[in-house]
């Protein structure tokens, strides 16, 4: 598996150019870290690479990679539905049975801190267990490309260090992990990073 973007620029009309010529690849085993000022394109490319958005020019391939999951910076969820319900459900599409659905959702959220909020309803949830609940849910069903948004926005050092250490052990479990973050821990727990600051007039990778 292969993620591979290639030159790829954008701009929304009416605006300046978000990023120009910006050419990186993300293997299993590597998380990458994207890195910016707020407003600097992170989400852009996220959705780009996610293949909801049509760049303005360039190509992003998507090598042997099948099913992909996107976390969003903001966590969406059904009120009145539970937190396991949640983490259950898309194992249950996938064709799970019940039963090993909810011992495979209560694990993950169990890496996640999240096993004794199991009977909560999403309403109840804060904002950082609800961001938590949502890595657990697209987590849990294995994707091949794995597209967080700003996963330690809303927790504390202790729990965003769990939750990046969780993203490295899934890269290392095999999937291509590309993680857009402010947060300097996350950028440190990630092997590479693709910085868009100044992705405007040459695109470039640091490590
Ligand atoms: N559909 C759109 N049409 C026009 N402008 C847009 C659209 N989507 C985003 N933008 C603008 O593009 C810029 C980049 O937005 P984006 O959300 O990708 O930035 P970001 O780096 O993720 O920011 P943050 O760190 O604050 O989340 C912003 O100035 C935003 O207002």
């Amino acid at each position: 598996m292969l993620l591979k973007v290639d030159s790829l620029s954008h701009r929304f009309p009416g605006m300046p150019p978000l990023f120009e010529r910006l050419t990186f690849e993300v293997l299993p085993g590597v998380p990458t870290a994207v890195v910016g000022p707020s407003g600097s394109g992170k989400s852009t490319l996220m959705s780009i690479v996610a293949g909801w958005h049509e760049p303005t020019s360039g190509t992003v391939e998507r090598q042997d990679i099948s099913t992909t999951c996107w976390v969003f910076q903001n966590p969406y969820g059904v009120a009145r539905r539970t937190a396991l319900d949640h983490v259950v459900l898309p194992l249950l599409s996938q064709g799970l049975r019940r039963r090993d659905a909810e011992r495979q959702a209560l694990d993950m959220m169990d890496l996640f801190r999240l096993r004794d909020l199991s009977d909560r309803l999403f309403r109840h949830l804060s904002g950082g267990e609800a961001q938590r609940l949502m890595l657990a849910r697209a987590v849990a069903t294995r994707p091949d490309l794995l597209l967080v948004d700003e996963p330690t926005a809303q927790l504390d050092l202790a729990t965003a260090h769990t939750v990046n250490e969780v993203l490295a052990g899934i890269a290392e479990s095999g999937a291509v992990v590309l993680v857009a973050t402010h947060d300097p821990s996350t950028r440190d727990a990630c092997a590479e990073v693709v910085d868009l600051a100044n992705a405007q007039a040459s695109a470039h990778v640091a490590a």
